[in-house]
């Protein structure tokens, strides 16, 4: 259940539902059916509710709605967009169904429901809203009822997730089949409220056989590539992680990344720091290593060294031509690499050098962790991203023009595969937004890479990981409190993939 569809996925979803017996009149019902059962889930006398139509087959689970709750005793007004008459197909036949007056949408005031249901726009939302819609949108959003949205808070673009004018602000939405992009990125998702999912009659192999590339994140999409703990293992077949550190006063990025990558699992970790910083890393550092390294003849000398098979490379590394060597013999000596801040920064304007890197390095690949800055610099014009329209589309085009896996960061991380898989990440609370947690998943990463887990797992895995060490620390976190929520996260995880036999 993580796919994520997009409005024409879902379409096509629903046209083969129709091609193999169900009627779309079927599917309408049991979608109104859905939504109706939210609200009545919520009534404990009887309720004011207006239906808010829309002159597509959104506006048409909105009349079975309707129906529905009016059957059940409840008081209902349906306010349309466009009379009954100049509905087609389902939705005019939904619209037959219900039998009380239909109002005018134009001029709807709040006064006196208890609930607003949204069928005003769903999937067919094809440009911004206008009058008279805008000034109703308005009004549901300054009104006290609880609002229900159909499939999606209308105004809302359920493969982008952006307002389209303005959108409803919604306190539930039930949508179909699978979620959709749009619940999840930013900042559909702060319009959705609770979303839930409904079984319409759309099968599981309907839905595979569309072949969808987006999915949510979640340890179902990765669990299965964990590293496990191993009876027989030692700390060699762990894999060792190498994090590179900025000069004196900068050093304390990779002691974060560093400690993560430990705590991530990997087998040893070693701080790679310039011979001027070493005192200081040494000072900082127990478990973890620390060895001189200087620049990228430094770097080169130990990957002689086999067993450094992951790198964390740019957290607080410095811009330039050094780090971007570093990068080169880090790629050129075949390692798992996450490339991060810093090392970044030092390919913008170099996508070419960026592309032959990747594609230089290891097969299982590379990762890459811009925020929105360093996506910018590095990937502001590569092919695709300035047409995109979307965050997830974005990261998908970046990971095609670097050749890497690409982790774009925010509230709704999106990680994206050269291959087109994409996944949207949405445990992250909004206290991860502090100094340094950037660096703690970067080491993460590379602690999963060590470990020899597939790049783009890995990097599902990492995010999903930072998050859950986020949420279960709480309020008033700082970057070093996340490694130390990772032995919780992973008894979490490993209770579960023992509980579900995976
Ligand atoms: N697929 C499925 O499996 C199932 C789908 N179901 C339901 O169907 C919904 C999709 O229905 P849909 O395709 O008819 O689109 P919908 O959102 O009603 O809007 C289209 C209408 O709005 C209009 N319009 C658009 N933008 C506008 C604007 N800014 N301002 C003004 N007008 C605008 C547009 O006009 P046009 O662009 O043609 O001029 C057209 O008339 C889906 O969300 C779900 O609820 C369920 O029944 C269960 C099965
Ligand atoms: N509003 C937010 N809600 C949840 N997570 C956030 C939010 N803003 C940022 N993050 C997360 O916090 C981390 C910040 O990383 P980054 O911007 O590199 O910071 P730093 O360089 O200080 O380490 C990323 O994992 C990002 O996804
Ligand atoms: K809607």
């Amino acid at each position: 259940m993580l796919e994520l569809l997009t409005c024409s996925e879902m379409a096509a979803a629903d046209g083969r539902t129709i091609a193999g017996g169900t009627p779309g009149i079927v599917l309408m019902e049991r979608a109104g059916q859905a939504v109706a059962e939210r609200v009545l889930a919520r009534a404990s006398g009887r309720l004011r509710v207006a239906v808010l139509c829309g002159p597509g087959n959104n506006g048409g689970d909105g009349y079975v709605v309707a129906r529905l709750l009016a059957k059940s005793g409840h008081d209902v007004a349906v306010h349309a967009l466009v009379p009954p008459d100049r509905l087609r197909g389902d939705a005019a036949e939904a619209a037959r169904g219900w039998a009380g007056a239909v109002l005018p949408l134009e001029g709807w005031t709040a006064d006196g429901f208890d609930v607003v249901v949204d069928a005003i726009f769903g999937a067919g939302l094809a440009r911004d809203i206008a009058a008279p819609v805008d000034s109703v949108i308005a009004a549901v959003n300054e009104s006290r009822a609880h609002v229900v949205a159909v499939d999606v808070p209308s105004g809302i673009d359920g493969d982008t997730g952006a307002v389209r004018g303005c959108a409803v602000e919604a306190d539930e939405t039930v949508t179909f089949a699978r979620r959709k992009p749009g619940h999840l990125l930013l900042p559909g998702r702060m319009h959705c409220g609770r979303v839930h999912v409904a079984d319409i009659g759309i099968t599981d192999a309907t839905v595979a056989d569309l072949g969808v590339r987006t999915a949510a994140n979640a340890p179902g999409l990765w669990s299965d590539m964990l590293p496990r703990p191993d009876a027989a293992g030692h700390k060699y077949k762990r894999g060792h992680l190498v994090v590179a550190s900025g000069g004196p006063s900068r050093t304390g990025a990779a002691r974060l990344a560093a400690r993560a990558g430990l705590r991530a699992g990997a087998g040893l970790v070693t701080v790679a720091s310039p011979p001027d910083a070493v005192a200081i890393n040494a000072a900082q550092l127990t478990a973890v290593m620390v060895r001189p390294v200087d620049g990228a003849e430094g770097l080169a000398d130990i990957l002689g060294d086999a067993r450094f098979n992951a790198l964390v490379l740019g957290p607080a590394l410095g811009v330039g031509e050094e780090t971007r060597r570093m990068v080169e013999v880090a790629a050129a000596a075949q390692r798992h690499l996450v490339l991060d801040a810093d090392a970044l920064t030092s390919f913008a304007g170099n996508l070419a050098g960026l592309w032959q890197m990747v594609t230089s390095a290891v097969p299982s690949g590379v990762v890459l962790t811009p925020h929105e800055g360093e996506f910018s610099r590095l990937f502001g014009e590569a092919e695709g991203v300035a047409q995109a329209r979307s965050k997830l589309e974005r990261a998908r085009a970046a990971a095609a023009a670097s050749g890497a896996v690409v982790v774009l960061k925010g509230p709704d991380t999106v990680i994206a595969a050269p291959d087109g898989r994409a996944a949207i990440n949405e445990n992250a609370p909004p206290w991860l937004a502090t100094a340094g947690t950037g660096d703690v998943l970067a080491g993460i990463i590379g602690g999963l890479m060590a470990q020899e887990m597939p790049a783009f797992a890995a990097a599902c895995a990492g995010v999903w990981m930072h998050g859950a060490a986020a949420a279960a620390f709480g309020p008033g976190l700082i970057a070093e409190d996340l490694p130390e929520m990772l032995p919780r996260v992973w008894r979490e995880l490993l209770e579960l993939l023992f509980s579900t036999g995976n």
